[in-house]
């Protein structure tokens, strides 16, 4: 391939002959046979894609059967564009095609060879669970690169290769050739690991086929995209996939989570297993003190007893910690330089992210999108004060139609007044999302629970009823940056309306005659707690 590549992430492929490809293939589906004019075998492949969009010539274009359409409908593109070759469960007339029954489960273990087995040559640590994927990785990251490491990183927020500048994150995973790629780029560029966020959409999706971890981290379980896996039962066996001798030589595993039990008792991987709690495990965080100013504890593993201060805000960072530091001593890392870089972490954008600008009030933006996250969540803003706790949130669509009501449940259940707006409703009805979400909060019948639709109009309903000492959250999209419905697709980022509404509606100003608030809540009676003192330090709520 061209240094003049249009992929962003760049050039990394070997050249390799469809009969080579062809041979590989019949190791995962023995019914694998190339269909195409004689002497088709000798073509050379070097590079792959599966969307026709990508193409790049002398691309192996996979064809895969989607949901909505079935990508060998778009072979004559992708030929136009320079692909050589189809990868599918059906052949066309325009390219030689390797037909197989499941294409996509080929496509990754074909990607890592034509990018020459990238995984084999560094370390690569995965992370996945329900909550904590991103923190995790972004602490892995952190402590590689303070214990000397050079690393590649791809997860929610950002993708990068050593000496890169960072790319915003499509999704969580990337598919499997964008997966390998970057794991090429990143052992040119002389790197030594690579750090993967994997959903459990990737597992299912056969994303991460192909790839070799030297370490896997399973963070924790709670329902979430079963609209994907149908079942809880379905969604811990994709997770669960990760956890086997011929994908990663080292499971991680958090013992207080009781999936990460039966995950510990199952893997016949060599186990690691960590813990917040009270159970027997390998590595430990204990007296977990969190407060408005950051995250203390205790933690124990093999060879370390030490106190860690994080900058980082939650008791549930120390679970991703400790789940970090545990990773890196199963992966032969500098563990005590580790903890050192994990220290100096000053935040994970739209994670308990604070947003100040003098208000008296504490206000956040968070990426809580499901109950299990909102059950760390809420306890710990709720132990942050002795006023009332107000959460803004609302539902993506077209994602998870059962997790609406109970989002709106559980915040209700823990705040003391909670706003419903409109996040990304995509093709459904804002409207309905809204309504689920409030019914749920509703049923629950504890918060005060208010209805405005307009994102901003929401943020600035919020910031008006806030009184000095409370405690403000936008819950669920974190540092997301973009707001998508069917009028269109904007830019929002949740930590900037923020700001701006807490400069309209919140901030301290130098003259006395303060504009009056535009309240639209009843903001008048008292504060319930003591102004002076807002933020106690509390024990670990969770
Ligand atoms: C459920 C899911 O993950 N679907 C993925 C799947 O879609 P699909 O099978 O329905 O694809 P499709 O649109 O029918 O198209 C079929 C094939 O034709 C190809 N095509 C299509 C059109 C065209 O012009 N040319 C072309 O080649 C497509 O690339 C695809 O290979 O294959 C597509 C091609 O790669 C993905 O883009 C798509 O991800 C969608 C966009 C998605 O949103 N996925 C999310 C839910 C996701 O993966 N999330 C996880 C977890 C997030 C979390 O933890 O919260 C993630 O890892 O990000
Ligand atoms: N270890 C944890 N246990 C429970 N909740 C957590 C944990 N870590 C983070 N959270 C909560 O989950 C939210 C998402 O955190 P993070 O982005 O690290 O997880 P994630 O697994 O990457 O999420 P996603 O897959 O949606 O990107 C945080 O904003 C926080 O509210």
């Amino acid at each position: 391939m061209s240094s003049t590549s249009r992929r962003a992430d760049g050039p990394g492929a070997v050249s390799m002959s469809l009969d080579a490809l062809l041979h590989a293939s019949r190791a995962l589906a023995p019914e694998a046979r190339l269909v195409g004019p004689p002497g088709s075998g000798r073509t050379g492949v070097h590079g792959v894609t599966l969307d026709s969009g990508d193409v790049e010539p002398g691309d192996l274009f996979a064809g895969l059967p989607g949901k909505l359409r079935h990508g060998a409908d778009h072979a004559g593109e992708a030929a136009a564009a320079g692909a050589v070759a189809l990868l599918s469960d059906r052949s066309v007339s325009c390219l030689p095609t390797l037909v197989v029954d499941h294409p996509r489960r080929v496509l990754g273990f074909l990607a890592a060879r034509l990018y020459g087995d990238p995984s084999r040559a560094l370390s690569v640590y995965g992370v996945t669970g329900t909550n904590g994927k991103t923190s995790t990785a972004h602490l892995l990251a952190a402590g590689l690169e303070a214990a000397g490491h050079r690393i590649g990183l791809a997860g929610s927020l950002e993708t990068r290769v050593p000496d890169r500048s960072c790319r915003p994150a499509v999704r969580t995973t990337a598919e499997a050739p964008a997966v390998q790629r970057l794991l090429a780029r990143t052992r040119q560029a002389g790197g030594t690991d690579a750090v993967l966020e994997v959903s459990s959409h990737a597992l299912a999706l056969s994303r991460v086929d192909g790839t070799r971890f030297r370490v896997a981290v399973f963070t924790n379980l709670s329902p979430d995209h079963l609209d994907l896996h149908g079942d809880l039962e379905q969604y811990y066996a994709a997770k669960a996939s990760l956890f086997t001798p011929d994908r990663c030589a080292h499971a991680v595993v958090n013992v207080g989570d009781p999936h990460g039990r039966r995950l510990a008792a199952e893997t016949r991987c060599p186990l690691t297993t960590f813990t917040s709690g009270p159970e027997p495990a390998d590595w430990s965080a204990a007296d977990i003190h969190a407060d408005v100013d950051g995250t203390r504890f205790r933690l124990r593993g093999a060879g370390v007893d030490r106190e860690v201060r994080l900058l980082l805000l939650g008791p549930h960072q120390a679970d991703n910690v400790v789940a970090a530091a545990a990773a890196l001593a199963a992966g032969g890392a500098d563990v005590a330089a580790a903890l050192r870089g994990m220290e100096q972490l000053a935040s994970v954008p739209g994670r308990l992210e604070r947003v100040d600008v003098g208000q008296p009030f504490l206000a956040f933006v968070d990426f809580a999108h499901n109950t299990g996250g909102q059950h760390r969540l809420l306890p710990f803003l709720r132990s942050l004060t002795r006023g009332r706790v107000i959460v803004v949130l609302g539902a993506t669509g077209e994602r998870d139609p059962e997790k609406r009501a109970a989002l709106g449940d559980t915040a209700a259940r823990d705040a003391d007044l909670l706003i419903v707006t409109d996040e990304s409703a995509h093709s459904e009805d804002p409207a309905e999302l809204r309504t689920a979400v409030a019914d749920g909060a509703r049923r629950s019948g504890q918060a005060e629970v208010h209805v405005e639709p307009d994102r901003r109009d929401a943020f600035s309903l919020a910031v008006s009823a806030a009184r000095p000492g409370d405690v403000l959250v936008v819950a669920g999209r974190g540092a997301d940056q973009r707001q998508t419905s069917t009028r269109g697709s904007r830019p929002f980022d949740d930590r900037i309306a923020l700001r701006a509404a807490l400069l309209q509606h919140a901030a301290p100003r130098p003259s006395a005659e303060r504009p009056p608030r535009q309240a639209v809540l009843d903001t008048s009676a008292p504060p319930t707690r003591d102004d002076d003192d807002p933020r106690p330090t509390v024990e670990d709520p969770a």
